[in-house]
């Protein structure tokens, strides 16, 4: 049986000791680090994601303020929004919670916030440095893959890595990440032909395709490291919903070395990769060693 990589408890020992180093800035800088999340309308998911994001910060003793948008919102008005958060010298770290509405060009959006505070990783230049590998800041979520990888596996230089989808807020960056660890990088997607033995050819699989439980027992290496980026709300009994990941679990966790839960895997590690963000961003800005 796969041994289980508890993201909940890693992004809790995190978040502990971001709080540590928040304090020390604090000490330093005789001002709290602050983000900004911008939401836009009334998905009920992201509230949560949002209202979670905001608890996490003031527990860790940052600034979390959030700016709530009406549905209806322009597209001029969200960028004036934006630009008032650049300016603003107590913030930090701007991210706009995605989904945006349809009538809004998202991108365009998230390329107006400044590349010193995207907390997220989205913009071009934080997407650029990453690509060339200069420091920078890295979206979140790959960010957590990363740490929950190098916390079961250790040195992953060598080992050959099975990216599924080809997103760019997951899948590029994270096949970046593991291509700046060497690892022999793969990413597959919609297109790739006879997945399965792709994915049986990997020594660590990250799937982020945002489909129920596709990644089968049988396409794994065994001992494979297999992180789930998955998360898909799908019928359950009497009425209710339950959470899946991309990989079907209960298949997997007989054949791989290691493998992440959904829920309690990726997902919170990206709201610690979010503090994580907005301290090397505050520190930055600040004038200190991003890295602690
Ligand atoms: N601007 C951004 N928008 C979105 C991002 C992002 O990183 N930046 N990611 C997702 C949503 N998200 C954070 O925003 C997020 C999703 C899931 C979790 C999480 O902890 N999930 C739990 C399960 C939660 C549940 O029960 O529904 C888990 O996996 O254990 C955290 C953050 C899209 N938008
Ligand atoms: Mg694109």
């Amino acid at each position: 049986m796969a041994r289980l990589i508890d993201g909940k408890a890693f992004a809790a020992r995190l978040r502990t000791r971001i709080a540590d180093e928040t304090a020390e800035f604090v000490t330093d800088t005789g001002r709290r680090p602050g983000l900004a999340v911008v939401l836009v309308g009334d998905y009920a998911a992201s509230q949560v994601y949002v209202r979670a994001k905001q608890k996490a910060c003031e527990e860790a003793g940052m600034s979390g303020s959030v700016h709530r948008l009406a549905p209806d919102t322009t597209q001029a008005e969200l960028l004036a929004v934006i630009a008032r958060l650049n300016a603003d010298a107590a913030t930090d770290g701007i991210l706009v919670q995605l989904p945006l509405p349809d009538a809004i060009d998202a991108d365009a959006v998230i390329q107006a916030i400044d590349p010193a505070k995207d907390v997220d990783g989205f913009t071009t230049a934080s997407a650029g440095r990453l690509l060339i590998g200069l420091p920078g800041l890295v979206a979140c979520t790959p960010l957590g893959c990363l740490m929950l990888l190098k916390e079961v596996a250790g040195d992953l230089a060598g080992k050959t890595a099975v990216v599924i989808g080809r997103s760019d807020i997951v899948g590029k960056p994270m096949a970046l990440l593991l291509l700046r660890e060497s690892c022999t990088v793969t990413v597959a997607h919609s297109r790739t032909q006879d997945l399965p033995a792709v994915v049986r050819s990997a020594d660590i699989v990250v799937a982020a395709v945002g489909r129920p439980e596709m990644v089968k027992g049988s396409w794994l290496k065994p001992g494979a490291i297999v992180i789930d980026v998955g998360i898909n709300r799908v019928p359950a009994a009497a009425g209710k919903t339950r959470l899946v990941g991309d990989v079907d679990f209960d298949e997997a966790e007989q054949v791989a070395g290691a493998i992440t839960p959904v829920p309690g895997g990726v997902g919170p590690m990206t709201i610690a990769c979010l503090l994580h963000n907005t301290l090397k961003a505050a520190r930055s800005r600040a004038g200190l060693n991003p890295t602690t």
